[in-house]
C-alpha cells in the first residue's frame, strides 16, 4: 500500500507530486531543490550550499518517515553544469557516515527555479 510523507519542514512541492512516497519499506523522495522552506529562497553561496540545502530538505523528509540519510540506498544528482560536479561532491560526500549509496550524477539543461542542483532519493526501510 502506497504512503505520502509531508512534513513542512521541507518545501512544499511546486508541481503535481508528493514529497515522497513510501511503498513495500521503500520510501522514494522527490527530487530536491535547494529551497529553505522557510524563506521560499535559494540559500545565498554557490554549489555547496545548494546541494547542503537540498539534503536539509532530504533529511526532513527522511526524518518524517522515521529514517536518516543511513537508510539511503539510491540517489539521483541533477545540475544545471557538470562544473558544479566537484562542489557538489565535496558536500554530497559529508553527508554519510557509512557507506555511500548508489548514484547517477548528471548535468542536465536547465532545472526548475533555476537551481544549481536537485537530488532525488530512494530509501530502504
Ligand atoms: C522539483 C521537482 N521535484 C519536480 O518534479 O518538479
Amino acid at each position: 500500500m502506497k504512503k505520502v510523507i509531508a512534513t513542512d519542514k521541507a518545501p512544499a512541492a511546486i508541481g503535481p507530486y508528493s514529497q515522497a512516497i513510501e511503498v513495500n519499506g521503500f520510501v522514494f523522495i522527490s527530487g530536491q531543490l535547494p529551497v529553505n522552506p522557510a524563506t521560499g529562497d535559494f540559500p545565498d553561496g554557490d554549489i555547496k550550499e545548494q546541494t547542503a540545502q537540498s539534503f536539509q530538505n532530504i533529511k526532513a523528509i527522511l526524518a518524517e518517515a522515521g529514517l536518516t540519510t543511513d537508510n539511503i540506498v539510491k540517489t539521483t544528482v541533477f545540475l544545471s553544469d557538470i562544473a558544479y560536479f566537484g562542489g557538489m561532491n565535496e558536500v554530497y560526500a559529508t553527508q554519510f557516515t557509512g557507506t555511500f549509496p548508489a548514484r547517477s550524477a548528471f548535468a542536465v539543461k536547465d532545472l526548475p527555479k533555476g537551481a544549481m542542483v536537485e537530488i532525488e532519493v530512494i530509501a530502504s526501510r
